[in-house]
Formats: C-alpha cells, structure tokens, sequence
C-alpha cells in the first residue's frame, strides 16, 4: 500500500518495502510488480485483489520468501529477511509466514495420509517430542480446522476428502510451525462457495483466536469484502497498487476507475442496490 498501515500498539510483523520484481526473458523484461509497500500485523486481515495477471501471486511468493525480490527489502519483525549477517532473521521469517496455496491437491502429498502430512513438520522442527505426542498435536490441529472428529480424517489420503476437507488440511499444515502470519494465495477459488464460506469463517476465527496476521490474495472483491470487512485492501493493476484504504472505504466509494470497473464487474444480487448504485454512479460522473 502506498502508506504502511499498522496495528495499533504493535509493529507490523510483515512488511514489504518498495517491493520490485522483474522477470527477464530473452525477448522482454516483464516488470511483473513495481514499487509496491504494504504491511500485515498480527490479527490484521490484508486483501491485495486484482485480476488475472496483475502480479498478485508474484507478490505472495515474494512476501512468503518463496522468491527474492529485484528490488525493495522485506522485514519480518524489523528484519530485514535477506540480511546475510543475520541468517536467524531468515529462519525466524520462514517460520513465521506460511502460504497456503490455491490449490491443495498441488501442494498436498498424495501418498501421505494427513497424520503423515501434519506430523512430519512436527518432528523435523522438533516441536512435539515422539509420535504419541505428534499424534496428539495432529489431533488438536485437526479439531483447530473443523475435521473433526479427527479419528474419521487422521488416516485419509488427500483424494479421500472433499476439496474443502483437503484445502482445511492444507491450512493445518501452515499452522504446525505456529505461524504468525498466513498468505492466502486465492486459496478459495477453487471451492463452492458455501464451502468457500465455512473456510474463510474458520480464517478468521484463526485471525481473531491467534492473533495471525492474513494477507488475502484473491480477484475477487465480492470474498475480499467479506473476508476483509474488518481490514485494509489494496487493488493491484499492473504490477503497481492504484488504491488502497480500510476495506470497506475502498468498496463502497472506490476511487479509482480501476477498482470501479472491477466492482462493475461484481454482480448485485439486489435490484434495488443495483439500481441505487447504477444512480450514484451516474451522479458521480455528471458532477466528477
Ligand atoms: N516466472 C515468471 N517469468 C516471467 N514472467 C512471469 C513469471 N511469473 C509471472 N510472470 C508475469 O508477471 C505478471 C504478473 O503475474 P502474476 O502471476 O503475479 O499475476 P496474478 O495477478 O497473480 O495473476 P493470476 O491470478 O493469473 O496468477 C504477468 O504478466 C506474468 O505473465
């Protein structure tokens, strides 16, 4: 966002500064995000949206340490990620901010059941000592994402379960390092959307119970407004941040023609609201 938001009484964890990415071919330089700043606090819910190529992802990798940026620093509480006298900074942010990916089939084992998936962070970093108290870790992680009871999940294969059973599974899996931050990479897209619902209720009962800090990516501002009511957003064009502000600001008087015509674009379920809409807007452009 074009100024940092921050939590009130607390420092940002996640901060992207003047963030730059550009991805070189041999024929052209594709300048995929441009000097993009924005924030994410604990408990604080960040909406970044835009549409299909604006270089949302690019930033979500890039914020999730799953690429190094061209240009910009990335702070993860004050520290710059990428300092290489401090190679604890490193190891503290990739703990500390995990990705949950658009879909779970491509970032689940599917020859791992989920005790397997959820334990193995577990033991590798050494959080639980054994598998009695893996398994009991497993157990409380499940009931933590609504699968419950976890003895009809624990020893399913990703292919068992529905696509919000896996997705669930999948947040799981981010909280086993007991993140502080979680990146949401359109990670609803792929569900009906009841089911789209009951993951984002679960999202922000994460937020608000744990204090994680959600940075939502998504090109959907009708999810963005629900899931972000109580946060900032910022509309990504171009690789570049047009507008930004308090979520609901940003819905319902957008700014820039960007951000309006992707609210255009969201149908209204309401005649009523519809037609009060298609009237303000007219009067906007009468008096603009
Ligand atoms: N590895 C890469 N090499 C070259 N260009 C890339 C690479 N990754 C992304 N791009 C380009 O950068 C721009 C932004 O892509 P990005 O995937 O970040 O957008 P997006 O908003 O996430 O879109 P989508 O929702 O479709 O993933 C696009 O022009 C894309 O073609």
């Amino acid at each position: 966002m074009s100024e940092p938001s921050q939590s009130p009484g607390t420092g940002p964890l996640l901060e992207l500064d003047s963030i730059r990415q550009v991805f070189h071919s041999t024929r052209e330089s594709v300048v995929a995000v441009k000097d993009v700043s924005l924030n994410v606090g604990p408990g604080e819910v960040v909406c970044l949206v835009g549409q299909s190529g604006s270089g949302k992802s690019t930033l979500a990798k890039i914020a999730a340490g799953l690429r190094r940026p061209t240009g910009g620093q990335v702070r993860y509480d004050g520290k710059d990620v990428y300092d290489r006298r401090n190679r604890r900074a490193w190891k503290t942010f990739r703990r500390g901010v995990q990705y949950v990916h658009q879909d779970p089939y491509a970032s689940l084992n599917p020859i791992q059941d989920v005790y397997t998936i959820l334990s193995a962070p577990l033991l590798e970093h050494k959080l639980v000592k054994g598998a009695d108290e893996a398994e009991q870790r497993v157990r409380e992680l499940l009931l933590e994402v609504d699968l419950k009871p976890a003895d009809r999940f624990i020893s399913l294969f990703p292919h068992q379960m529905s696509g919000g059973q896996r997705q669930r599974v999948a947040v799981a899996r981010s909280l086993t390092l007991n993140p502080k931050v979680i990146l949401a990479d359109e990670a609803t897209s792929m569900l009906d959307v009841s089911i789209r619902i009951g993951l984002l209720e679960m999202l922000t009962r994460l937020r608000v119970d744990r204090q994680v800090g959600m940075l939502f990516i998504t090109h959907d501002l009708a999810m963005a407004k629900f899931f972000g009511a109580e946060g900032t957003m910022a509309v990504m064009r171009h690789g570049a941040v047009v507008e930004s502000g308090p979520t609901l600001d940003v819905i319902e008087r957008p700014q820039h023609p960007y951000t309006q015509a992707l609210l255009e674009a969201v149908p209204e379920p309401d005649p009523d609201l519809a037609q009060q809409k298609r009237a303000a807007r007219r009067l906007q452009e009468a008096t603009a």
